[in-house]
């Protein structure tokens, strides 16, 4: 495991607005990371001020083992939110113009340019200008605009939004080659299906505080409980006497059963009583996508200890 990036208590206000809480996590190189939180918890200004772009009032951004330097131009790549930053170019130009800008080789960066344009299907866009492009198309320029000079550490904000689901195939088989061949990726999503299929850990922020940090792994095995879902017409009092359930949540006809962490499946299974209907059941894990969720409305499913064992394993278990 090789730490590239270590973000050390960030703290930051906007005039006597804290938006960031002593903001603490590494990235490795070779592994993606996911940066997630709801809407307006601190995810950019984290990545503005790795970036250089803001400047935390505390805290330090290490990369390389390196204090306060800054990440040179050339090791580090970025993907912002804001797309179409440029228009009235050709993409060849655009591209080989950023490269040189990170001081790449330009033959170097042509041949590279040419290898992802055929990757992600935008074969023969070379000589067409940025603005006669797709949404689609100048997104997946934009982000051959971000690797062009193999960056050590790539940062990825949304890199799918907009993208058909086969251009998000292509972009997903890429981002993985990256990691695999050693580049460090940290990745902004809001779509948890995407990050739950391609990150190694993850990082969870809210109103400035990390709240979940560690493998994909551990937050599944600490905080993904069971649960059961039930089809059928059932009375609720009946089912939350069931041993083992912590909450129980109703639909209809439906009945979604929340299971205590440690629950033994097979032997739970046995102990439903016989007068449940059960016209369907299936039991399967909670999604990531349900962990943001019930941390983002502060349903507060994850119990305070759970959460704290997660926040310390985090750095360490990967
Ligand atoms: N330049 C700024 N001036 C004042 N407040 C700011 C500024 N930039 C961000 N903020 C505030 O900081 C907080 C965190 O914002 P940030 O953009 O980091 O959130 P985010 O997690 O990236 O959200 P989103 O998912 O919506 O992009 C928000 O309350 C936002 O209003």
């Amino acid at each position: 495991m090789n730490v590239l990036l270590s973000v050390e208590g960030l703290e930051k206000s906007f005039k006597d607005k804290k938006v960031l809480h002593g903001i603490s996590f590494e990235v490795h190189s070779g592994e993606i990371m996911a940066i997630l939180g709801p809407n307006g918890a601190g995810k950019s200004t984290t990545i503005r001020s790795i970036m250089g772009i803001l400047m935390p009032d505390e805290g330090s951004v290490i990369f390389h083992n390196h204090k306060g330097k800054g990440i040179p131009r050339n090791k580090i790549g970025y993907l912002p939110e804001e797309r179409g930053l440029y228009k009235d170019v050709r993409v060849m130009d655009i591209l080989l113009y950023l490269a040189e800008l990170k001081d790449y080789p330009l033959d170097k960066a042509k041949q590279r340019a040419m290898e992802y344009l055929k990757k992600l299907d935008l074969e023969g866009k070379e000589h067409v200008k940025m603005e006669e492009l797709s949404k689609g198309m100048a997104q997946k320029v934009q982000f051959i605009s971000s690797i062009i000079h193999e960056p050590e550490l790539l940062i990825l904000d949304e890199p799918f939004s907009g993208l058909d689901p086969v251009s998000q195939e292509v972009l997903k088989t890429e981002i993985r080659n990256l990691a695999k061949s050693g580049t460090a990726i940290l990745l902004s999503s809001h779509q948890m299906n995407l990050v739950e299929e391609m990150c190694d850990r993850v990082f969870m922020i809210q109103r400035g505080h990390k709240v979940i940090y560690g493998t994909l792994e551990d937050v599944k095995k600490q905080y993904a409980n069971f649960k059961c879902t039930i089809h059928g017409k059932n009375d609720i009092s009946l089912l939350e006497k069931i041993p083992e359930v912590v909450r129980v949540e109703q639909t209809d006809d439906t009945s979604i059963l929340y299971l205590t962490k440690d629950v033994e499946a097979p032997k739970w299974l046995k102990t439903l009583p016989d007068e449940i209907v059960i016209n369907e059941l299936t039991l399967d894990r909670v999604s990531l996508h349900e962990i943001f969720i019930d941390i983002a409305t502060d349903k507060n499913l994850l119990k305070d200890s759970e959460r704290q064992s997660l926040e310390e394993v985090g750095g360490t278990n990967a």
